[in-house]
């Protein structure tokens, strides 16, 4: 991704990616020297996520935490511009394929961790966000609104 140096005056926000969380399963990203990129904690905000010079950065996404039953979670990020240098970014998106199932593996359900969401395909997944755009996509499109305990599935 090619982010552009904000125009003079820049913009209050100098917001080069909005924020979100990743669709697909795991996101490794790298950038040059010109940081920005920043994400979400729990309780709000926006904290710089400074990646050291060479190294890279991974980002659980939506699909994992589907198929992790809620056990990874996929943090919101953004990417803020505000120096006089372009950043250049680039990623790995690791997904499945189209077609595929994401179903919660049996040995990640138990008492203390009822399944909290349904089999779907992943590109239905992908098609139900695109059409709704937001962000409780994956908990309104798949997650269980009653988790299911081991005892109680069939
Ligand atoms: O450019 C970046 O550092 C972030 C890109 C990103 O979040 C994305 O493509 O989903
Ligand atoms: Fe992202």
């Amino acid at each position: 991704m090619k982010y552009k140096v904000p125009p003079t005056p820049a913009p209050a926000n100098g917001i080069g990616l909005v924020a979100h969380t990743d669709k697909n399963t795991l996101t490794i990203l790298g950038q040059n020297d010109v940081q920005g990129l920043e994400i979400q904690p729990k309780n709000g905000g926006w904290v710089p996520a400074v990646i050291p010079d060479g190294a890279f950065i991974a980002i659980v996404g939506d699909t994992l935490k589907a198929w992790s039953n809620g056990r990874l979670h996929p943090v919101r990020h953004r990417v803020v511009i505000r120096g006089e240098e372009e950043r250049y970014s680039w990623g790995s998106f690791l997904m499945p394929k189209d077609d595929s199932t994401v179903a919660v593996a049996d040995q990640l359900v138990d008492g203390d961790h009822p399944l909290m969401y349904r089999p779907f395909t992943y590109s239905d997944y992908l098609s139900y966000f695109v059409h709704k755009l937001s962000d409780d996509a994956l908990e309104v499109y798949a997650g269980l609104s009653s988790p299911v305990a081991p005892a109680c599935m069939d």
